[in-house]
Parts: structure tokens; C-alpha cells; sequence
């Protein structure tokens, strides 16, 4: 389970570059079942937002100059992105020339807003149809890249989220009626969509696939994604661009996209940090415990009660997990966006989530895969604020070093063993 420890104003997320004064807190936390009597100690800072690249040689105007259509890049400038990160300024020349891409980059390095404004310089903001897709794994991402597709578009043309827990019977009926431009769904709310002919992708422009060794490695998701790819539309009649932190074995990957027809034979690999997968402003530390047993995390209940009970009054502890019904994973969501919180969440934060002003993440187990370590640690260090040392603190058992090692040795990064007594104090 990872757990997300942060000071975060609402505004942040929506506006990058704005810094809400955070105060400097220490918390003391006695961790739940193995840890028994000790209390440990979490440290949130405060941060200030860093120019993004001072270096960069162009604007993000001048990058899409003529391609992207001028009241979207104003929107752009207004919400505060300015100069391109790396990711943008490698991509953005070939995606808006029209080229099948695969964004392969850092966690928080910006993909979401170099595929959309592919998006919007594909788009025909005068056609009542639907002429880009936006796939997601999770109804969380799905919210929050609406939230950005809006915020560009101003009211230029609707974008429409089909989302797990969503009102698809209400939906099909205003598709039907009045068809959105931009769609951002999930996987099984797309096909029962499609399914029940409420629209056709033969129209589509555009076909962003999101987290997509995810998706791919879903064994319930993977037919109906090769179904998008190639049988609902062609890859011939649109751009399709594939977006991760991760993709394993990208050379074969990039070899099936063409053998497959997901994308066009001149699909480009756009790789950024290709050496160093895992953003280097992180700090790794990790807690050896010798009474936790592993492979077996608290109950994110049992951690939730436990920390609401320490934190009456001074810190709002939040929960967000697949079990919970979509309505209280939406109020989790919003509330998240809303004010400073602890967030205690399963994986399912764990891939796209963007909350820019997490300082701190807690594993209380160790994650199964290294690409599950570097997607769960990802959730720090991100956009505006990753010029500044964000942590990442995973409690192992004794059995786990070598895993731990390997993921190291993987994803090569540097863990340091934080000796027990400078993260607990004994209190009994
Ligand atoms: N050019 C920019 N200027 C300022 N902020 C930016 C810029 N581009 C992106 N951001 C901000 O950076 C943060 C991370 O962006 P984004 O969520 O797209 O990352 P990502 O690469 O998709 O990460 P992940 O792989 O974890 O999903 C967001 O808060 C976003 O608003």
C-alpha cells in the first residue's frame, strides 16, 4: 500500500506554478500492527515552486506556433505553462506534425499536456463529431485529464469523460445528440459504449492510450484495447500516440505496434532520460522491520482509523481504494484536491495521479515490481516543484533487501537505510 504524504492546495494542481504558504510540520505516527510501540516520525516541508526550465530554448508557444490554435495556447499561458518541460520540447515538433509517437518519460514530466495539445491541433473545433480519443486506466486519470482538456479548450468544443460509476445510459443519449469533440474514457466504458452504437470511433483524429503498459498488462483489458486499436478504427486514418513512465521491453514494443497495426510503420520512440527512469531528485530511504512479515501490508482501514484517531483535529486523513463505492472515491478525490491532507491509498493512486505538492511517500509494503516502485515513488518530485528533494520511505522485512536491491539495481537508483532509531521514537 502507498501511502501519500502531503501539503497540497487545491489550487496547485489546477494552476502549476502557484505556491500556497504550506507551514513546516513534524508528525508523529504509531504505525499500526508490526510496529507496535514505536512512533514514527513525518516530516512535511514546506516548498517553493522552481522555474521549470530556465534553460529551454523556446517557449511553448513558439514550439507550437501555427499548429496549436492560438486561444488554446493563450489557456495554456494562463494556467501557468509557459516553457516546455523536456518531454514537451523533444515531442511536441513530431506530434504536431502529425507522427504515431510513444511518450516514454519520468513520471511527472508532462505527457498528459504534450498529448493534448496534439489533441487540440488535430481537432476541427467547427465539426459536431467525435474526433479524439483519450484512453485511461482508471476513473481518477480519466477525471483529472478531462480537468486539463477543459481548462485548454475554455468553451471552444466539449470534451466528455466516460468513466467507470459514470451515467452511461444518460450519456449515450447526449453523445448521440450532440457529439462531444474530445472523449476521455476508460476501457470498459468506452467498449459498452461503442457496443451499444452509441458513437463510432471511424471519426476519430486523434487516439491517446494512456498508461499503457497498464492497460496492456491487464489481462481483462487487453482485448478491448486491441479491439480500439484495430478493429474499431484504423491506424492508417489517425494519429494514435502511446503515453508511460515505464514500458518494458520497448523495443518489442515498438516492434508489435507495427506488426499488430496499432500505429503506422513510422511510429517514433520518444525516450527522455532513457538512462535514469527514476526522477534523480529523489531521496530513497528504507526501514528495516524485523516483527513485519511480508507480503502482508495493515488493512488501508486499520492504518485510515489508526491515523484519524492520532490526527483528530490537525490533519484530515483521506482514503482512496478500489473497494470503495465511485461515489466516496469521488468525494476522496475532490476532497484531496481541496486542502493539506494525508492520503492513504492503494494502488490505485498509484499510476497518473497528480497531486504536484506531495513531498513524502510511505510505502508500508514493498511494491511487487520495480515499475510498480518507480510508479508509486513518481507520485512525488513532479512538475512545477521537482527541482526539490522530495522522499520516498518503504518499510521491508529482512527478506525483502535483495527485492529492494534488484529494483535498485533496475531502475538504478540509491537506497538508503534509515537506521530505526532516527525514524522511531520509543514511546513505551
Ligand atoms: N510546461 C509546463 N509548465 C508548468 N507545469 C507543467 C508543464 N507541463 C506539465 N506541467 C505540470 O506538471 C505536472 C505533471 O504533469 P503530468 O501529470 O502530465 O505528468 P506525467 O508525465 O503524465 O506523469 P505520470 O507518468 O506520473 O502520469 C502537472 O501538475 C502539470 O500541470
Amino acid at each position: 500500500m502507498a501511502v501519500a504524504a502531503a501539503m497540497a492546495a487545491a489550487a496547485a494542481a489546477a494552476f502549476p506554478g502557484y505556491t500556497p504558504p504550506l507551514p513546516t510540520t513534524t508528525f508523529n505516527i504509531t504505525p499500526v500492527t508490526h510496529l507496535g510501540p514505536f512512533t514514527l516520525r513525518l516530516h512535511v516541508r514546506p516548498r517553493r515552486a522552481a522555474a521549470i526550465t530556465a534553460a529551454a530554448a523556446a517557449t511553448l508557444r513558439e514550439v507550437c506556433a501555427g499548429r496549436v490554435p492560438d486561444h488554446v495556447l493563450q489557456r495554456a499561458e494562463e494556467v501557468g505553462y509557459v516553457v516546455p518541460t523536456e518531454v514537451q520540447e523533444q515531442s511536441l515538433p513530431l506530434l504536431l506534425s502529425g507522427q504515431d509517437c510513444i511518450l516514454h518519460a519520468q513520471t511527472g514530466s508532462g505527457k498528459t499536456l504534450a498529448y493534448l495539445l496534439s489533441v487540440f491541433s488535430a481537432i476541427d473545433f467547427s465539426r459536431s463529431s467525435v474526433q479524439a480519443l483519450v484512453v485511461v486506466p482508471t476513473r481518477e486519470l480519466g477525471i483529472q485529464v478531462t480537468k486539463v482538456a477543459r481548462l485548454l479548450a475554455a468553451k471552444a468544443c466539449t470534451v466528455m469523460a466516460l468513466l467507470d460509476g459514470g451515467m452511461l445510459k444518460r450519456q449515450k443519449s447526449w453523445v448521440k445528440a450532440e457529439p462531444p469533440a474530445i472523449i476521455v474514457a476508460t476501457v470498459p466504458s468506452l467498449c459498452q459504449m461503442v457496443e451499444r452504437r452509441a458513437f463510432t470511433l471511424q471519426s476519430i483524429r486523434v487516439l491517446v492510450i494512456d498508461e499503457v503498459d497498464f492497460i496492456f498488462g491487464s489481462s481483462k483489458q487487453v482485448s478491448s484495447l486491441r479491439k480500439i486499436l484495430t478493429s474499431y478504427s484504423a491506424a492508417s486514418s489517425r494519429q494514435t500516440i502511446f503515453a508511460s513512465a515505464s514500458i518494458p521491453q520497448h523495443n518489442r514494443f515498438l516492434h508489435d505496434c507495427i506488426q499488430h497495426k496499432w500505429t503506422k510503420g513510422d511510429v517514433v520512440h520518444v525516450h527522455v532520460n532513457p538512462v535514469q527512469p527514476m526522477p534523480s531528485h529523489l531521496c530513497h530511504k528504507y526501514v528495516s522491520e524485523r516483527s513485519k512479515k511480508a507480503g502482508n501490508p495493515p488493512s488501508t482501514s486499520a492504518v485510515v482509523e489508526f491515523l484519524r484517531n492520532s490526527y483528530k483535529g490537525s490533519l484530515d486523513v483521506l482514503l482512496l481504494e478500489e473497494d470503495m463505492n465511485f461515489n466516496a472515491r469521488a468525494a476522496s478525490f475532490s476532497d484531496v484536491k481541496g486542502r493539506g491532507f494525508m492520503l492513504v491509498s492503494t494502488d490505485i493512486a498509484s499510476r497518473g495521479f497528480d497531486l504536484p505538492q506531495t513531498s513524502h511517500i510511505y510505502n508500508f509494503d514493498l511494491p511487487k515490481t520495480a515499475t510498480d516502485y518507480l510508479h508509486r515513488a513518481g507520485r512525488t518530485g513532479r512538475e512545477p516543484f521537482s527541482r526539490l528533494e522530495c522522499g520516498v520511505t518503504t518499510l521491508i522485512t529482512e527478506d525483502e533487501h535483495f527485492v529492494l536491491q534488484r529494483f535498485q539495481n533496475e531502475l538504478k537508483f540509491h537506497c538508503e537505510e534509515l537506521p530505526l532509531e532516527s525514524m522511531f521514537t520509543l514511546t513505551s
